[in-house]
Order: C-alpha cells, then sequence, then structure tokens
C-alpha cells in the first residue's frame, strides 16, 4: 500500500552542509564514521500528492526498540555519538502502516507511519512560529548571530588534572564562620566544581555540610536524597547501569543550580565518575566550526522526565545558553539519555543538527576527568556548567546528596563578596 523510495539526496545539498560534514568528520571519531548523515527515505501516501521525508539518522535516534529505548524509565540508551559509528539503512519496508527498517548492522526499527507524520521535523514552511529556533522567530537564523566568542568565555577556569588539588578537609570547612565556604564556593565559581574531603560518611553530617552552604531544594527526589540501584525513581541513576555525561534536570524549566554527591559506601568494582567542563567544550566548538556552535546555541532539544502516572516534566530549550545582556555563555543544559522526541527540529536543519550532536557527543565522551567518588568526599558541580557521568559498576552502592537552586548558591556568593554581578 506504501510505496518506498530514496529521495535523491541531491535535492537537500547545500554547499555549507558538505564542509561541515567534513569538518566534523576530521575532528570527532572519524575512523567509526560510517552514518550517512544525509540518507532521507521518503514515504509515498496513497490519495497523497506530496511525498513526505525522513532523515534516516532521526530514524535511527528515535528507534524506540528495547536496546535502543527503556520503557521503564522512558530514558534513551545511547548517546549521539553512537549515531556515527552504526552503518546506514539496509532495507526498508512499509506494511500496514507499519514502518520497518533493516539497519547494515543487524538491528531493526519499527514506527507507526501516523507517529511519523505527527512526529518527524517538517519543513521550515510549516512549523508554527512557536516552534522554530529561538532567533528564528524574530531575527532569522545565521546572519543575525553574532557572539564575541572571545567575551562568552573570558571569566571561565577549566577543571584541574587533579580534581582533588581544591579540597578543603571537613574540619576546616565547618569551623565556625564562613572562611570554608567561601573556600568553596570560589572554587566552584571558578572552575565549576568543589570539594569538602574527609567528611564522615554518613547521612546526617553530609546533609551539615551542605546546610552550610543553603538550603536544599525540593523536587522529586527530596530535599536531601540517598540513592543505591532500586529504580526508586524512573531514572538510570538508580541503576548500576552506565550513566553518560549530562547535567542534571534538563527537562526542569530551569535546572538545578548545585548538584551534591556523596558516595557513602560502594562495595563493588565500577562506578567510576566523570566530570566534563561543559564551558571549555563550548569554547573549543564556537573555535572550531563557529556554524556548529550556532546551532546548538538556537536548535531547541526538548526534554523529559516519565514516571508513569507519576510525573511528566518536560522542556524544550537550547544546549548552549547566553546571557541575554552579556551574551556571555550561562548553561549548558544536555542529556542523552532524557531527550524527548525531536519533532520540532526543522527539516532542512536536521543533517548538520545531528553532525553537530554527535560531535558535541564524542567530545564530551573523549575529555571527562575521572574521579572515584570514595566516602569521604563530598562533590559539589555547578550544574550549568559541568558535565557528570558514572559508569556501570557492581556490588552494593550508596550515595546521599542533595541540589540547590541557583539563586540560592549566587546569593551565597555575592553575600560572601566573591560574585559582583549587580
Ligand atoms: C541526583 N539524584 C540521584 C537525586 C537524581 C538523579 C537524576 C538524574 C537524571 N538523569 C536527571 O537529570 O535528572
Ligand atoms: O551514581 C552516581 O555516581 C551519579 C549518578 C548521576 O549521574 C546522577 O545522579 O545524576
Amino acid at each position: 500500500m506504501f510505496q518506498k523510495v530514496y529521495f535523491p539526496k541531491e535535492n537537500y545539498t547545500s554547499g555549507i552542509r558538505h564542509c561541515l560534514y567534513q569538518q566534523l568528520r576530521r575532528e570527532s571519531h572519524a575512523a567509526n564514521a560510517n552514518f550517512d548523515f544525509d540518507k532521507i527515505l521518503s514515504f509515498k501516501i496513497p490519495k497523497e500528492s506530496n511525498n513526505f521525508h525522513v532523515h534516516a539518522v532521526w530514524l535511527r535516534h528515535h528507534c524506540q526498540c528495547q536496546k535502543c529505548y527503556n520503557h521503564r524509565t522512558h530514558q534513551r540508551v545511547h548517546i549521539p555519538s553512537h549515531l556515527s559509528q552504526i552503518s546506514s539503512v539496509k532495507k526498508f519496508t512499509v506494511k500496514n502502516k507499519q514502518c520497518l527498517i533493516d539497519w547494515n548492522d543487524d538491528h531493526t526499527s519499527v514506527f507507526n507511519i501516523d507517529w511519523l507524520r505527527a512526529n518527524a521535523p517538517k519543513s521550515l514552511a510549516g512549523l508554527s512560529a512557536s516552534t522554530l529556533p529561538i532567533l528564528e522567530e524574530n531575527q532569522g537564523f545565521h546572519q543575525q548571530l553574532s557572539y564575541n566568542y572571545k567575551k562568552c568565555f573570558e571569566s571561565v577556569g577549566s577543571i584541574l588534572n587533579d580534581p582533588l588539588e581544591i579540597a578543603i578537609h571537613f574540619d576546616e570547612f565547618m569551623k565556625v564562620g564562613n572562611d570554608g565556604v567561601t573556600h568553596l564556593l570560589s572554587n566552584v565559581l571558578r572552575y565549576g566544581y568543589g570539594i569538602v574531603n574527609q567528611c564522615p560518611p554518613d547521612f546526617e553530617t553530609t546533609k551539615k555540610v551542605i546546610l552550610k552552604v543553603s538550603h536544599p531544594q525540593n523536587t522529586i527526589y527530596g530535599d536531601f536524597s540517598e540513592w543505591t540501584s532500586n529504580l526508586a525513581h524512573a531514572d538510570t541513576a538508580y541503576t548500576s547501569d552506565v550513566v553518560h555525561m549530562h547535567t542534571d534536570t534538563s527537562y526542569f524549566t530551569e535546572p538545578i543550580g548545585l548538584q551534591i554527591f556523596h558516595c557513602l559506601q560502594h562495595n563493588g568494582s565500577g562506578g567510576l565518575n566523570s566530570l566534563v567542563d561543559g564551558f571549555q567544550i563550548a569554547k573549543q566548538i564556537a573555535r572550531e566550526n563557529q556554524e556548529s556552535y550556532e546551532l546548538l546555541s538556537t536548535l531547541r532539544i526538548p526534554s523529559q522526565y516519565v514516571d508513569d502516572g507519576k510525573h511528566h516534566f518536560h522542556s524544550n530549550d537550547v544546549t548552549f545558553a547566553h546571557d541575554s545582556s552579556s551574551n556571555q555563555i550561562q548553561k549548558i543544559r544536555y542529556n542523552p539519555h532524557d531527550v524527548a522526541v525531536l519533532k520540532d527540529l526543522p527539516f532542512e536543519h536536521v543533517e548538520k543538527f545531528y553532525k553537530s550532536l554527535v560531535n558535541l557527543s564524542d567530545l564530551l565522551e573523549s575529555a571527562p576527568q575521572t574521579i572515584k567518588l570514595s566516602p569521604g568526599l563530598v562533590l559539589f558541580l555547578d550544574n550549568w556548567r559541568v558535565l557528570h557521568g558514572r559508569t556501570a559498576y557492581t556490588g552494593f552502592r550508596h550515595l546521599c546528596g542533595a541540589y540547590i537552586s541557583r539563586s540560592d548558591w549566587l546569593s551565597r556568593t555575592r553575600v560572601l563578596g566573591l560574585l559582583n554581578d549587580f
């Protein structure tokens, strides 16, 4: 009933696209890159005059099979880097409103045609104003984006080779007065993280450390929280699986400000944490590929947290957000597990967007500092800047921590005289 044809890719080709493609391939995991980002599948619907077209890369990214999508947590299993490491479409068939795609790497994806019609990226002309890339609404794309890249990053230091170098001892930190908090928060401002070390490994003492900074932000995870691999929440953090580099609560209208971790116990192997300075990665992308930087600064990526019957958070925002008055980079929002359906991505930008996303993913996964969160080490992360991840682990692993809102921790830094941004 449906006809299948490969759409001639020349119809969607632009000079810029090929330059960008080559550049990204060279800079990322070029040896592994064997996905045809420009492959487009075309569907002919009976009684409709126009075919509709979907990029193969978008289809693979949205594969909902058990290997690609965790239906309990509603999270994606793979990171975008994975897309460049797999091969392309071998065959696709459409029957009874189901589209079956066989990929060259022995993988099969199934999509319902009506779902595809509703969700696959549409041409810019067909998108409503509210779904257009944010700068496009008022100003037009590319031409109007004139960040001063040097200025964007001028106040940024970077994570140290030995993250423990800036740790403050628990006893020093807890002394009466504000010296301990001043030490900690000035490091968070400068490097994106701070550490209190040799803290007694129990939940109650950790709460005292956190309260010395500020009150916690109450979320669905609680104000202070403890966790292990028991799926208490619909999230990979509550499993022993790998958690790829991400910022937390990308699905909140305002992501949380500070993330605090204390691993109280781990009897097993793995469970190694990684940190990466998102501002440094953004800076690198801005330097190496301005168009890619602009796409990640203007095209929104929807994020979600779904716990069936309990919670459904959704937020649609850009990956690199800038302060509207200073134009400085202000926030990285990125969680490859929590990406919702990319249905507002303009069709014309799909290929370039995915290449930019894969490049970002490659850079994030290859640049991290690793750190073993051993009992006693309380880690404070600026969640608007530093991304974190964790390898899979065995055995029993028990963590506690909290979030502090950005408003609250920045207020504290102003009162302490560390920040003068008013
Ligand atoms: C930190 N704590 C374990 C309480 C919550 C973890 C949530 C992590 C999640 N992927 C997210 O971005 O929200
Ligand atoms: O278990 C961990 O070490 C960290 C898990 C995580 O990434 C998170 O809670 O956001």
